[in-house]
């Protein structure tokens, strides 16, 4: 089996291959098919996540959780070397500014964090999964530190179809996925 760095490198060249067009129909479905899900709708607390390029776009969903007066965290990179993030309470998406990795989060001087047992749903972003539930990541361990801290939420990846793999090579701080959104399935 493949290394998780060689593996990474090849699915973010496969993700990469979407077009524009494809990304935001793709995304927008996924979007629609968690948001019509009984864990959406329960979840009072979110944490979801501001997309990079190539990633599944939350632009939608990031407004449909404010919209529905749900709390909305995203990740606050907290320690880039240690792999540690907090969940960032936000109340207005034009108040991101780009952050740690180019990715957009909470301004500096403006941040409240919630207490990560506090969430009831996290929504996670991943370069590969497989039908049981594992996920492949950018690499920096964030989400396998942070969501054992959140252990009252459920824990929900967002993928293209495209990122499916038969198996991934596992370690033992690997933490599996309660339930999986793409474009055309649901795995839970
Ligand atoms: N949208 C989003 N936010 C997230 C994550 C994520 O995967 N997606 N993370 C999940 O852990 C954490 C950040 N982790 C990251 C780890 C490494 C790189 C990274 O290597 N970036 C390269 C550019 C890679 C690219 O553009 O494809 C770089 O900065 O050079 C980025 C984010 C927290 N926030
Ligand atoms: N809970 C943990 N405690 C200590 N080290 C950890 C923990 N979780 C992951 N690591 C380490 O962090 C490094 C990156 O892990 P991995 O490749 O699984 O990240 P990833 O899930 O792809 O990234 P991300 O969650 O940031 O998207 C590995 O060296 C791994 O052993």
């Amino acid at each position: 089996m493949q290394n998780k760095k060689e593996l990474r490198r090849m699915m973010l060249s496969s993700r990469r291959s979407l077009s524009s067009n494809e990304r935001n129909i793709y995304s927008q479905s996924i979007t629609a098919n968690l948001i019509n899900s009984n864990i959406y709708k329960e979840a009072a607390h979110i944490m979801a996540y501001a997309a990079m390029p190539d990633e599944v776009q939350t632009n939608m969903l990031l407004e449909k959780i404010l919209a529905d007066g749900k709390t909305l965290c995203i990740p606050y990179i907290t320690d880039l070397k240690q792999g540690l993030m907090q969940a960032a309470i936000i109340k207005n998406i034009n108040d991101l500014v780009i952050g740690t990795s180019n990715i957009l989060t909470v301004s500096d001087n403006n941040k409240h964090y919630l207490a990560p047992e506090k969430l009831d749903l996290i929504i996670v972003p991943g370069v590969a999964f497989t039908p049981d539930k594992y996920r492949l990541g950018m690499g920096g361990g964030f989400y396998d530190r942070f969501l054992p801290q959140a252990f009252n939420a459920v824990y929900a990846g967002i993928f293209f179809s495209l990122q499916q793999v038969k198996t991934l090579p596992l370690d033992a701080t690997d933490v599996p996925l309660d339930i999986i959104f793409t474009e055309n399935h649901i795995w839970e």
